[in-house]
């Protein structure tokens, strides 16, 4: 009984953050959680923000070509307007949404929603980056995943911008950003200067 209540189908309101760098494997821990919510017969939505155009408009699509339905949408307002009878509300690259988004995520999750939402925790320059840290502070759930090092091997924390680019928001992939340790990163960094 404690297992069936426990189980995909049975879970209360509650917001679940999966954060980390580029490559740390946040949209594939999304599209997992998603797709198990699925298979419990809850009806599920997923958002991401439309300036999010790199692979699809329609999809959230990992670096593994692993993809999922998706809703593009312009704010985070917007969510609430389209979440109404969803069991589960899943949210992509939300370092990218307004800071309103810390509100409508405690209003699903009030409202008995399961709120999961994937986003960078730091920008190239290891800044917290838009509504994710505040998203950690009220989460039931913050789970930090971590990419591998591409110098040395190490987990890597932060991802570390390979163009001469100083705007917060360049979408790109392998060619613009690598996963770097904080000793790598330290290094890559004082280079530059
Ligand atoms: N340096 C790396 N460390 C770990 N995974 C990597 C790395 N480079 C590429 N990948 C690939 O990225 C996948 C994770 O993609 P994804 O879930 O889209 O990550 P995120 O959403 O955090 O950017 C991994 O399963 C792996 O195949
Ligand atoms: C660090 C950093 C990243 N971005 C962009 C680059 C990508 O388009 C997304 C992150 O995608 P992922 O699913 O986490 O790999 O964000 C940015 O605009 N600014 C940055 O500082
Ligand atoms: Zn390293």
């Amino acid at each position: 009984m404690t297992e069936i209540l426990n189980g995909e189908a049975h879970r209360p309101g509650r917001i679940e953050v999966v954060c980390g760098s580029m490559f740390s494997g946040k949209t594939e821990e999304l599209i997992r959680r998603m797709k198990r919510a699925n298979f419990a017969r809850q009806k599920v939505e997923i958002f991401k923000p439309a300036i999010d155009t790199r692979y699809s408009e329609d999809n959230v699509v990992s670096h593994d070509q692993n993809s999922i339905r998706s809703t593009p949408i312009e704010s985070s307002g917007s969510i609430l307007l389209l979440a109404s009878d969803i069991d589960v509300v899943g949210i992509d690259e939300a370092q990218f949404l307004d800071n309103g988004l810390v509100e409508v995520c405690n209003e699903l999750a009030n409202r008995g929603v399961r709120v999961i939402v994937a986003g960078l925790d730091m920008d190239f320059k290891g800044v917290p980056f838009g509504p994710i840290p505040a998203l950690c502070a009220i989460a039931d759930e913050v789970t930090k995943v971590h990419a591998i090092c591409v110098k040395c091997g190490a987990l890597a924390y932060v991802s570390h911008r390979l163009v001469a680019n100083d705007k917060r928001v360049l979408l790109g992939e392998q060619d613009e950003y690598e996963p770097l340790c904080r000793d790598c990163y330290q290094k890559a960094i004082s280079q530059e200067k």
